[in-house]
């Protein structure tokens, strides 16, 4: 299917899930996530769910990790540069939900991109290969060309794998593993 399709079929599928699915499947994606990966330590990016979107509850994935020290940067979008700029995540003080519904930091420390050693990435559609499906604006793209070779991508997904992404760019980057609330995957 071509990305298009795939944004509009996942949206549906998001929002079909009741709000207490939406915190049992996102429970059971962090408790996958920290059973097969070493979070203890590391400089990880996090976002946080646009609420209105069913997005996984990364809220949860944010606590168990500040729990067993690894540091945790949130990303603030800019939509005139299209970028996005990591903020150290130290209270939710920092926190504001921006005009898209993204619970953004206003100000802190800033963490580069060649920092990390994990990103979790979101998404609305993956494929076998670890292709992914994001809203369309290349944010994710553009920030994980910057990031350290050796930096683990992972997306946190509801859903299986589709077979095949029709329309993946040359600038379209894969993900290293997927959590989904039944399988690990690591893609390459
Ligand atoms: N939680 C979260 N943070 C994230 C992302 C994400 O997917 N989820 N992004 C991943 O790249 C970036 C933001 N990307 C976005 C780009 C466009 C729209 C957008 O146009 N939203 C529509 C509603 C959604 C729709 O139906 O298309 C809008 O607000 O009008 C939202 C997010 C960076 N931060
Ligand atoms: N490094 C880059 N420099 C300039 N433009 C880029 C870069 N990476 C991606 N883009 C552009 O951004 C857009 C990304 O579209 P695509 O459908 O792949 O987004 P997506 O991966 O679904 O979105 P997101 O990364 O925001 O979740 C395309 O128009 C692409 O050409």
């Amino acid at each position: 299917m071509t990305k298009a399709a795939l944004r509009q079929k996942y949206k549906e599928m998001r929002l079909q899930l009741s709000p207490g699915e939406i915190e049992r499947l996102s429970e059971t994606i962090v408790e996958q996530t920290l059973t097969h990966f070493q979070l203890s330590e590391k400089t990880i990016s996090l976002f946080l769910p646009i609420e209105r979107q069913r997005e996984v509850n990364t809220y949860l994935l944010l606590e168990r990790a500040l729990g067993i020290g690894a540091s945790v940067a949130i990303p603030k979008t800019n939509y005139e540069s299209m970028e996005m700029r990591h903020y150290l995540f130290e209270s939710t003080d920092q926190l504001e939900v921006n005009q898209k519904g993204i619970p953004e930091p206003k100000k802190g420390k800033v963490i580069a991109a060649d920092r990390f050693d994990i990103v979790f990435v979101p998404l609305l559609a993956v494929d076998v290969k670890g292709n992914r499906v994001g809203y369309g604006k290349g944010f994710y793209d553009r920030f994980l060309r910057k990031c350290a070779p050796n930096c683990v991508f992972i997306g946190l997904h509801y859903f299986d794998t589709e077979p095949k992404i029709e329309d993946v760019l040359p600038t379209d980057i894969r993900l290293n593993a997927l959590v989904t609330p039944t399988k690990v995957i690591r893609f390459d």
